[in-house]
């Protein structure tokens, strides 16, 4: 894995303190001001009251193949049953990101993102390109935790958190290869040698999303699509994801038991020339729960060069890139990324 090429990739664009600190969700009895998002219908969850759900998939499913390629294409999204995760590793998983942002702030602090570095508690990666903070807190991990989890849990009751986290990320491994092999036989490129790669990069996610004493002015995580390949994520019971699908707006992604939910980043719409979306998402925040998730993301190791694959008689829509230099194009210009090395 080369996590030490995607924290190069993070260290040409150092963040200020004031987009890496959370503020102490705790010690709020109201949002403030910073965290007031305007008030507008298309904040409040009854936007999304559509009857449309994005598919559900059965990895032992015998035509799995066509399944996956068709919820890629018209969707970019779906929930995945029998995937093979232990289901006491996504619960004991869970539960160690709860006791991670239980933590008190103070001490949680300690193990605060460098202003140039990729792992470590923090906020979202996008918060520069919007005015109004996001009710969330995060903690990015590339392979083992143990530098910050010591600092976390001093008295050594790291132990247990670093286990589960590096098995976790060995079994979505696994499981992030196995679906980008059926996702390219659903493309029918499996047999091309030059998007072949050995390696990757990946990173994975905990997001805490805190209860909120106003929900209709906070957003849990702003609109936005992902700069993987693509990501696994795992939901809590609580809902809060929302994806946008054309032409319907958005969807509601209600949490289904033991399912994964795996979307389609920009690096694959890149990669399928288009032809698979890179959904947009947003998380809502509410009043009683804390709501947690785990993204992991899964990409080509960052020196690899993307490179739309067009079928006879198409064109190409996008210019090539290397993971790195998109990974730095979206530090610097966020969703114009993508229209920048667009071919028009
Ligand atoms: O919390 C969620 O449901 C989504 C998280 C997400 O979009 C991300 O980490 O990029
Ligand atoms: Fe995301």
């Amino acid at each position: 894995m080369s996590s030490s090429t995607l924290s190069e990739a993070y260290r040409d664009h150092p963040l200020h303190l004031h987009h890496i600190i959370p503020i102490d969700f705790n010690s709020l009895r109201s949002v403030p001001e910073s965290h007031l998002w305007p008030n507008s219908d298309d904040l409040s969850l009854s936007s999304s009251d559509n009857e449309l759900s994005v598919p559900v998939i059965d990895l032992e499913d015998p035509k799995v193949t066509q399944l996956l390629g068709h919820a890629c294409e018209k969707w970019g999204v779906f929930q995945l049953i029998n995937h093979g995760i232990p289901s006491n590793l996504l619960k004991e998983a869970e539960s160690q990101a709860r006791r991670l942002f239980s933590l008190p702030a103070r001490q949680k602090l300690k193990a605060l993102r460098a202003p140039g570095g990729a792992t470590g508690y923090g906020i979202a990666r996008i918060t520069p390109f919007f005015d109004k903070y996001m009710w969330h807190e995060g903690f990015t991990i590339m392979g083992s935790p143990l530098e910050h989890a010591k600092e976390l849990w001093p008295n050594y009751n790291h132990g247990r958190f670093c286990d589960v986290m590096e098995t976790y990320q060995k079994k979505m491994k696994i499981l992030a290869e196995r679906l980008k092999k059926l996702i390219f036989k659903s493309l029918d490129i499996s047999d091309q040698e030059d998007i072949n790669w050995t390696g990757s990069s990946t990173a994975l996610q905990l997001n805490s999303y805190p209860s909120c004493p106003d929900p209709n002015r906070a957003l849990g995580l702003a609109p936005h699509t992902d700069t993987s390949l693509l990501t696994i994520l795992h939901q809590s019971a609580v809902s809060g994801l929302q994806i946008f699908k054309e032409g319907v707006g958005w969807i509601s992604v209600q949490p289904v038991a033991g399912a994964l939910v795996v979307n389609i980043g920009d690096l694959l719409h890149i990669l399928s020339n288009a032809r698979f979306p890179n959904v947009l998402h947003r998380v809502f925040v509410n009043q009683n729960w804390h709501r947690l998730s785990m993204a992991y993301f899964y990409s080509p190791p960052t020196d690899f060069n993307v490179v739309p694959i067009v079928k006879s008689g198409q064109v190409s829509r996008y210019q090539s890139v290397t993971v790195k230099e998109f990974i730095s194009l979206k530090a610097k210009s966020l969703e114009k990324a993508l229209s920048s090395i667009e071919n028009i």
